[in-house]
């Protein structure tokens, strides 16, 4: 069995990665660690980093990277520059999934390329917002969701790391929002669509708003509906479908059937869902 030490509450060690394995009657395999030092509480920051590093062993020298967006992303994406850097990992690429990873990835030195020239991608690693038994997904309440499923979608590989927070036992159940990108030209028309196409399942859909009051506007220039569920959608393939009838939407942060693997940090350590 794997232990963990603390070194501090915000620096974790990962030891003996002997792994515990367990086939529950779920389609997937689960694997775990346990986690020793339960004196020590980790903080969400915490969690998120313990998964996001994991993530980050699966990476091999010449791979193509999707580099994932989000505070639980950013952790692979630092982890990555400091491993090329000490040298541990060397001749990778990646794909950013949004301007703010784009920037980040370069401030580490890791090298960067494009779909355009690069349209297969070896593993891709990013965090989700909702995560669910079949390891569909939830993402872009950070509003990365199309460059995010672009890249995503042609991952061989798609490692999804989170904390437990994100665990729902359906998608839109954690009340929170599920993105849908849309062109800005009468955007209005697309959110009262959207609130009725989903009035079942007491949808209010609101438009993203910004810090300064303005509408939220994307990597690619649209803007976001944020769609709220009162009840976790019955089926997200149905929904997926009827939401990509609209023309005008550009996308919707459903994310299905594409994760590998999800890696999910909690208080007692850190469980890794296979599909
Ligand atoms: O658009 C943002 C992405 O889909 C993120 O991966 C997602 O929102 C999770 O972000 P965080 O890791 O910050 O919770």
């Amino acid at each position: 069995m794997a232990s963990l030490s603390f070194v501090s509450s915000s620096h974790l060690t990962l030891r003996t990665p002997s792994l515990n394995l367990r086939t529950g009657a779920s389609p997937r395999t689960s694997v775990s660690f346990s986690v020793k030092a339960q004196s020590v509480a980790l903080s969400q920051d915490d969690l998120k980093k313990l998964a996001a590093e994991k993530a980050v062993e699966a990476i091999k020298p010449g791979m193509v990277l999707g580099l994932g967006t989000g505070s639980t992303a950013a952790f692979a994406v630092d982890q990555i520059g400091k491993l090329l850097s000490s040298g541990e990992l060397y001749d990778i690429v990646g794909i950013p999934t949004s301007k703010r990873t784009e920037e980040q990835a370069r401030s580490l030195g890791i090298p960067l390329v494009a779909l355009d020239t690069h349209p297969r991608i070896d593993l891709a690693i990013d965090g989700a917002d909702e995560v669910d038994p079949n390891l569909d997904l939830v993402k872009g309440r950070g509003g990365a969701l199309l460059r995010e499923k672009m890249v995503e979608a042609v991952a061989e590989k798609f490692i999804v790391v989170a904390d437990d927070t994100k665990l729902v036992k359906g998608l839109g159940g954690s009340g929170l929002a599920m993105p849908v990108e849309v062109v800005q030209f009468c955007w209005n028309f697309n959110l009262i669509r959207l609130q009725d196409l989903f009035k079942e399942f007491g949808c209010d859909a609101k438009l993203r708003i910004d810090g300064d009051g303005k509408p939220y506007v994307t990597d690619n220039s649209n803007y976001i509906i944020d769609l709220y569920f009162k009840e976790p959608l019955k089926d997200g393939f149905a929904a997926a479908k009827d939401i990509g009838k609209f023309e005008g939407v550009v996308e919707h942060g459903l994310f299905l059937g594409m994760a590998t693997s999800v890696i999910i940090a909690g208080k007692n350590g850190v469980e890794v869902m296979n599909k």
